[in-house]
């Protein structure tokens, strides 16, 4: 009857005459070309771990396909409430009324209408207010163009690029600039005017309509004016934040005092 070997005995009997050693050395380090771990065994379960970024690439992130997600419904969305993007469009007629909204958000007649209401001030009051409104105007144009420039996203395809006096950046689309301009204006005039609640409250229809008609008009999508009003909103806070008053801008208040 055979005696029972011990492993060690049975793998060194086992090479067809070839002994096979095991060392020591390779088993207590795991780097070791020779070790278990490292070495692969045809057919075993345990592969070895891919590199991570390899693992990024095969499963897409959740954030990834959240905001794909999104752009797409937003593109749709876009284009099914751009009711009156051309005259042919579902809602053409209306399309007259609502170039009419889109430069009352416009920043030439912002801009010229504050700078002579400023020409026009008789109290330092209006003066301040006036001031840090144009202040605002022309910080609210900086920033747009900046971000326009830098995202450059285009207008949707079934914008006609028919505005109102635009500049270089305006062939792109987001933010909306007349978004940004209705809800930074909306803020600014709610807090520094003195208006019976029906004009308040108009004046916040207003802000609505004029960012509404943007992507009725095919002008924007959706995403552009939602991000457009929070950055008008945020702006306000940093106009408010930065205010102009003739204690920190003197020399600027006493161009306007008469
Ligand atoms: C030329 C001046 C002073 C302002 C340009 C105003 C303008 C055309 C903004 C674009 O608005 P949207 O981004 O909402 O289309």
């Amino acid at each position: 009857m055979p005696s029972p070997r011990s492993s060690r005995e049975r793998r060194a009997g086992s090479g067809g005459g070839r002994l096979e050693f095991l060392s020591l050395v390779s088993q207590r380090s795991p780097g070791a070309p020779d070790s278990p771990s490292h070495r692969k065994e045809p057919g075993s379960a345990a592969a070895a771990p891919l590199p991570e970024e390899d693992c990024m690439k095969l499963n897409p992130s959740f954030l990834g396909i959240a905001l794909s997600s999104l752009l797409a419904i937003d593109l749709w969305a876009s284009k099914r409430l751009g009711v009156c993007a051309g005259e042919d469009s579902a809602w053409g007629s209306a399309r007259p009324l609502m170039k009419v909204v889109e430069v009352s958000g416009h920043g030439i007649p912002w801009l010229l209408g504050t700078f002579y209401g400023l020409c026009q001030s008789d109290s330092s009051a209006a003066r301040e207010v006036l001031l840090n409104l144009l202040f605002a105007l022309l910080l609210d144009l900086v920033l747009v163009a900046v971000v326009k420039g830098l995202v450059k996203r285009r207008r949707p395809t079934h914008n006609k690029m028919d505005m109102f006096v635009t500049i270089s950046v305006d062939k792109y689309s987001f933010p909306s600039g007349h978004a940004t301009r209705a809800a930074l204006v909306c803020r600014f005039v709610l807090r520094h005017l003195v208006l019976a609640v029906p004009l308040r409250v108009l004046v916040v229809l207003w802000a609505l309509i004029v960012s509404v008609s943007r992507v009725m008009l095919g002008r924007h999508n959706m995403t552009d004016v939602l991000f457009g009003l929070l950055l008008g909103y945020a702006l306000y806070s940093v106009v408010e934040y930065c205010w102009l008053s003739p204690l920190s801008a003197p020399a600027l208040f006493a161009l306007w005092s008469h």
